[in-house]
């Protein structure tokens, strides 16, 4: 099951960091956008090789020290089908090395669409009776807001193939309560959606009293956080926002439970490009190292807190 992998290489590896792979070209070092292009043109197939070829250095250099990492579908997308080749080679990579990859698709659509999204990303798609894996990850984020015969697409999929998804419940962004934080029948709408999730994820329960349903919450909205942390008990964390959206240890200590489980942390820009940090010590040839460097320094801030707490999950 999806959630009790997760848990098993968190244990493993001391760690409950997801690197973002959020490729963004003009922050890739020049000498490889430089290369890529002398190869292939300044056209989408060099922007995706050049992306290619950065994911491979990042993911060579981290795979040791994290559960998983979470490709964001637009940043490949943006390079139309050359980037997406990237996007399925990245993920195939990743796996390859052990790593569980988390889609940050953000799908959800009527039923029968879901199905295609759910069979793109989680299932198989047919192909004239032949089933066929179209991208390999093993979870991926969707949007809750066409309700549950959406979701119910994507749910069949998690069980056949064992795989999970993140509802975006309380996301990062500045005017996230714009919508998710209005009042309906006394409750905040992200509350709601979370008691939906609460009642999703109990068809999917692994070991450990976690289950493959989770929720995404931003390491922005703290309180909120903490409220959700009990209105989700079952539900596994991914939390973007820390590093570069301004996110800290302090605010997504409570996204973890007494035994320091049940949250996963994304960082991406910070981790990604900390060879173009001010303080940096590493030139750009030395990317890969300055982004092992910037996990370490997170998991030592995440980890120290955790131990402080006495929330030892290792
Ligand atoms: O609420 C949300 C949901 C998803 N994201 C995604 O996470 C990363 C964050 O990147 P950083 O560079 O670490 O800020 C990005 O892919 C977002 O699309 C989010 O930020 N907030």
């Amino acid at each position: 099951m999806f959630v009790d992998r997760l848990i098993q290489q968190i244990k493993e590896k001391k760690s409950n960091i997801v690197v973002g792979l959020d490729p963004r070209l003009d922050m890739i070092p020049k000498h490889i956008r430089e290369k890529s292009y002398r190869m292939y043109g300044k056209n989408l197939r060099g922007a995706a090789e050049a992306i290619w070829t950065f994911n491979k250095e990042i993911i060579e250099s981290v795979y040791d020290l994290i559960p998983a990492v979470k490709p964001q579908i637009a940043f490949y997308e943006q390079y139309g089908l050359e980037g997406l080749e990237s996007y399925q080679k990245t993920c195939r990579l990743a796996q390859e090395k052990g790593l569980l990859v988390i889609g940050d698709v953000k799908r959800g659509d009527i039923g029968t669409t879901s199905k295609a999204y759910s069979d793109a990303h989680l299932g198989l798609t047919d192909v004239e009776g032949e089933r066929i894996e179209a991208f390999p990850t093993d979870a991926i984020t969707v949007n809750p807001y066409l309700g549950d015969d959406c979701l119910k697409e994507f749910m069949k999929d998690i069980v056949d193939y064992e795989k999970g998804m993140f509802v975006l419940v309380k996301t990062s962004n500045p005017t996230s309560g714009q919508l998710q934080d209005l009042e309906a029948g006394g409750k905040r709408i992200y509350e709601i959606v979370a008691h939906l999730v609460h009642q999703w994820s109990r068809e999917m329960m692994g070991a450990h009293q976690y289950s493959s349903v989770g929720a995404v919450v931003g390491a922005t909205y703290p309180e909120q956080a903490k409220n959700l942390r009990r209105l989700m008990p079952t539900s596994y964390f991914l939390v973007p926002g820390y590093g570069a959206q301004g996110g800290t240890a302090k605010d997504i200590i409570d996204c973890f439970d007494e035994r320091g489980l049940g949250a996963i942390i994304n960082s991406s820009r910070d981790i990604l490009y900390a060879y173009q940090k001010e303080n940096s010590e590493y030139k750009e040839q030395n990317f890969g190292r300055a982004a092992r460097n910037a996990v370490l320094k997170m998991q030592e801030e995440i980890n120290g807190l955790l131990l402080e707490q006495g929330k030892q999950y290792w």
